[in-house]
Parts: structure tokens; C-alpha cells; sequence
């Protein structure tokens, strides 16, 4: 059942931001076509035909026309099948080109149903109709769109279309002829101004992270959160990807940031701790080197003493001092003691905060909503087992493992079911596997396990147990019994494979047991 059916009317801003989130949860392409299909699947409403298609439309109309122009709109199809609007524009101008020489010319004798009936006398013939309305809907629809970076040329392609649709003389055919040549000739150059840009930023952006980099020293947590924005620059940027890493980024740096202020604020304490701990020194030293000149002089006192009354006198002062000296030791002292535990406390503290800064930067290595490890932490396992595999000589086998009918979970239940089963399927298969086997988020609905020291026939027997498993710990929803199942593929690594080859014959077997009736677990070739 589609979720729209239950819900109140939504305003088109909300439906819009509702596709967007779709988009990104199931991991489509967010390309216009994608957009406007779920976009119509959330409104319930049919799909207009889009700018891509008018323009195929038009280019299509005018195939049937006479030769030149025939060879012309074969060229435009061709450009507007390879999304190249370049040469789009290009097509668009030589056919004005060549209408404006045709309608210049003396009349034919009119062939009915072909474009020549257009040429000369400006009379409104179906065909004609037909091409001011693409021409209408290729300006509004197609270049509008496309030129939303461009308020202008927008705005001239909108003023274009309503001259287009009151021009009916020879002269006013004439004079948009002029003024769209010269509107295809300027989106010509925004498009190329309009790529030079993009490189620029992303060279510039590239450049900003090598910097980043370099600053870092050992401030290892902002590392992962680098490398992850540098490994999204090198592969194809889509949509999807920029949303998804724009997430995990903004979840790491705020966590990060309050770490740091208090990891901040701790080692600051420290740095008073020690000053109180130098200033009581100090005070010590003075004191007693005080008291060590006092004792000088009352030596001196005592060698030049006339008589035991004024001995008495000495000793009392001596006594008082003395006193006074062994009060202020001891308060020092005590101050140092303390002083020592809370410098002690403040290291525990940083300890504490560095540990937990060190975890933030493993996040960026897990899967927000399963918590196994996502794609870069996977890449990371993978690594280190081959390489541990390749040292001691030992069998190492993965699972790639796909819920079977998973769409039709989220389109009976809804999304967020879908998501609770996806973490079920994730805690089965933990509790299930040895703590040295991992398992990571492939994609969707898709799943990889990676089972070190296992030959293939208990990699097998493994996954099958899972299997086993996830129908005896059954999901529920809602208080209803749902049966999930999953089919699997499962590899053992050849000597020398790369992590690619071996995941792509796991992946082959995932088919197979897709193939076969789903379910199953199927071993790769
Ligand atoms: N709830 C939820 N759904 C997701 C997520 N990621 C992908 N999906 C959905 O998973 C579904 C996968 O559908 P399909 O690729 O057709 O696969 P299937 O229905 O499982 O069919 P088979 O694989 O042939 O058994 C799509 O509807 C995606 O929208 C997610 O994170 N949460």
C-alpha cells in the first residue's frame, strides 16, 4: 500500500523535501527523472511529459520533414539522446537558420502534410501548429529548467515563447528568428562558463583538504573525516553520495566539537594545577629562605646575648618563628597533595575524552541506522584480513547476502518497518557469528560478512545457520510475525584475488540463489 493513501494532503514544499529524503533512503540516483517519479508517486498524480522528452518530441516531428531539415532534427535527436545540450543549441540554431532561408525564398507549390506548407505564405497549417507549440514547450519547459543558474537568459527564453505565440507575420517570424539565434548562442556560453566553475571549485575544494591534511599533525580523529570527503571528490560525485557523507560529516563534527571544548577546558585545568603547584614551591623556598636568615641572625643574637633574661626573649622569637615556618610547610604541603590529585584527575579526564574522540572517529567507518561497519570501514577489514590471510597462510571466505522481497516489506508496512528489519537481520547475524567475523552494510538492503580462517564448506554452513537463525528469532511489527529471508553468495578468496574480483563472484552466486527461487545460499565458482 503506498504511505500516501493515509496521510492528509501535503503542500507541494513538502512533498518535495519527502522525495528528496526517499531519494537518499533508498539510495537512487538522484537524476530529474528519478525526482519527478517519486515525486509523482508521493503526490498520486501522472507524469507530464518532461523538457527531455518535448525536445525528443520536436526533434522527432521534424524527422518527417524534407531532406535538409530531415538531416538537421536527426542531428538534434542524436544530441538531445546524449543529454548534450551544447550541441543541442547548436541543431536548434542551424534548423532556425535554415527555416528563416526557406521562408526568405518564393513560395512551392504547398505540399500538404509536409513542412514545406510551412515555408513561405505564414499561414497557421497543422504542422505549423505543431512546431510553434514544441517550440513553445522546448523554450518553457526544456531551457527554463535548464537555466535556473541563469535568471536572465530564463527570462528571455519565457519572453521568446510569448512572442512566438502571437508572431504570425513574416516580419515578427523574422525578427525571433534573430533573437532566439542570439539566446542559443549566449546559453552556448554559460553552459561552458558554467563547467569551468564547477572544476574550479572542486580543484579548489581539493586543494583546501590537501591543506587540511598537511595541518593536522596528530590529530588523528579529523583524519577520517577527511579521507572520507577526499574519497567522495575522486569517485563520480552523485547526488545520493554528497547527501549521504553532508550527514555523517555534520553527526561526527558536532560530537567531536563538544569533546573538544572539554578536552579543552580539562587541559587548561591541568596548566593551572601546575602554576598553583610553582607558585607553593616558590612560597616554600622564600620561607624558608626567610627563615634560614632569621636563624642567622638569631645566632648572632644568641653570640652576643648579655644575660638569660634577654636569651629568653631570643628563644621565644625563635620559638614564634619557628612555629611560623612549620605552619606554613605544612600548609604547603597539604596545597601540593591536592594539587597532585587534581592534576591526576584532569589526566584521567583528558585520557577519557582522547579514548572517546578516537571512537567519534569510528563512526565514520559505521552504518548510522544498523551499526555494522558501512563501505570505507568494510574496505578497512578487508585489508587487513587478506593481508592476515596471505601471513599465516589461511582460508578467508565472504558472504554478500540480499533480503529477499524487501520492497514489497516497505511498500506493505512502511519505511521505518523496513529500517527494523534491516537491524534485526543485523543483530541475528551478530549474535550468530564468532566475534572475529564482521559484517558490513554492502549497499541497501545488501550485506557483506567477512569470515577469516573459514574454508568455503564452513563458510557455507555458517551462513546457512544465520539462515537458520533468523527464522527462529523471528521479526516482529507491530506485534505482527513477519518471515524475512535472505539469499547469499558466498566466496573463498583465490591466491592473489583482490577484494573487486572476489566480491564480484560472491555477488555472481547472490544472482545464482536470486535466480534459483531465493532463500538459499549458493557457493561462487
Ligand atoms: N526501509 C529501507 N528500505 C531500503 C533501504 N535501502 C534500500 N531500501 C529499499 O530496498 C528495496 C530493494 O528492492 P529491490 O532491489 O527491488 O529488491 P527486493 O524487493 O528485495 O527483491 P529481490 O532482491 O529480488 O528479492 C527498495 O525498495 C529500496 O527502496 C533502507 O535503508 N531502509
Amino acid at each position: 500500500m503506498r504511505e500516501n493513501l493515509n496521510k492528509p494532503e501535503q503542500s507541494p514544499a513538502e512533498i518535495a523535501r519527502e522525495a528528496f529524503k526517499r531519494l537518499a533512503v533508498r539510495r537512487i540516483a538522484p537524476t530529474p527523472e528519478a525526482y519527478r517519479e517519486i515525486y509523482e508517486e508521493i503526490a498520486g498524480t501522472t507524469a507530464q511529459p518532461g523538457a527531455e522528452q518535448v525536445l525528443a518530441d520536436f526533434a522527432a516531428a521534424l524527422v518527417r520533414g524534407p531532406k535538409d531539415i530531415a538531416a538537421l532534427a536527426a542531428q538534434l535527436q542524436l544530441a538531445a539522446g546524449k543529454r548534450d545540450w551544447q550541441d543541442c543549441s547548436r541543431n536548434l540554431n542551424r534548423l532556425i537558420d535554415l527555416q528563416l532561408s526557406r521562408a526568405a525564398q518564393p513560395a512551392p507549390e504547398p505540399a500538404s502534410g509536409t513542412f514545406e506548407a510551412l515555408a513561405p505564405a505564414v499561414q497557421e497549417t497543422r504542422q505549423m501548429q505543431l512546431l510553434r507549440d514544441l517550440l513553445i514547450r522546448t523554450l518553457t519547459l526544456a531551457l527554463v529548467s535548464m537555466l535556473r543558474g541563469a535568471p536572465r537568459l530564463a527570462e528571455e527564453a519565457e519572453s521568446l515563447a510569448e512572442a512566438i505565440r502571437t508572431a504570425y507575420t513574416e516580419q515578427a517570424l523574422n525578427e525571433i528568428g534573430g533573437r532566439l539565434k542570439q539566446l542559443c548562442f549566449k546559453v552556448g556560453l554559460k553552459a561552458d562558463d558554467m563547467a569551468e566553475e564547477h572544476e574550479l571549485l572542486l580543484r579548489l575544494f581539493q586543494l583546501l583538504l590537501e591543506n587540511v591534511s598537511e595541518l593536522l599533525d596528530d590529530d588523528s580523529w579529523l583524519s577520517g573525516q577527511i579521507a572520507n570527503v577526499q574519497d567522495l571528490l575522486s569517485g563520480p560525485i552523485s547526488h545520493a553520495a554528497l547527501l549521504d557523507a553532508h550527514r555523517s560529516l555534520k553527526e561526527v563534527i558536532y560530537k567531536q566539537g563538544v569533546l573538544k571544548h572539554s578536552l579543552k577546558e580539562a587541559k587548561v585545568t591541568v596548566k593551572n594545577m601546575m602554576m598553583t603547584f610553582i607558585d607553593r614551591l616558590g612560597a616554600v623556598a622564600v620561607s624558608t629562605g626567610d627563615f634560614h636568615k632569621k636563624i642567622d641572625n638569631y645566632q648572632q643574637k644568641i653570640a652576643g646575648a648579655r644575660g638569660m633574661v634577654e636569651l629568653n626573649h631570643i628563644l621565644d622569637d625563635m620559638m614564634r618563628d619557628t612555629k611560623a615556618a612549620q605552619d606554613e610547610a605544612l600548609r604547603s604541603r597539604d596545597e601540593m597533595i591536592a594539587a597532585r590529585q587534581e592534576v591526576q584527575e584532569a589526566e584521567a579526564r583528558i585520557q577519557e575524552l582522547e579514548s572517546k574522540l578516537e571512537q567519534m572517529s569510528e563512526l565514520v567507518r559505521e552504518d548510522q541506522l544498523t551499526g555494522s561497519l558501512n563501505r570505507r570501514g568494510l574496505d578497512d577489514v578487508f585489508e587487513r584480513e587478506m593481508a592476515r590471510s596471505v601471513r599465516r597462510e589461511s582460508p578467508l571466505c565472504v558472504a554478500l547476502l540480499d533480503l529477499d522481497d524487501f520492497k514489497r516489506l516497505n511498500d506493505t508496512y512502511g519505511h521505518s518497518a523496513g529500517d527494523q528489519a534491516l537491524i534485526h537481520l543485523v543483530r541475528v547475524i551478530k549474535d550468530t557469528l564468532r566475534t572475529m567475523d564482521v559484517v558490513a552494510r554492502f549497499g541497501g538492503e545488501e550485506f557483506m560478512i567477512v569470515l577469516p580462517d573459514t574454508p568455503l564448506p564452513e563458510a557455507m554452513q555458517t551462513v546457512t545457520r544465520v539462515q537458520r537463525e533468523l527464522t527462529k528469532q523471528i521479526f516482529m511489527h507491530e506485534n505482527q510475525r513477519l518471515l524475512i529471508t535472505f539469499s547469499a553468495g558466498v566466496a573463498l578468496r583465490r591466491p592473489g584475488e583482490d577484494q573487486q574480483s572476489l566480491t564480484k563472484r560472491a555477488d555472481e552466486a547472490l544472482y545464482e540463489a536470486k535466480r534459483a527461487g531465493k532463500n538459499r545460499v549458493v557457493a561462487a565458482q
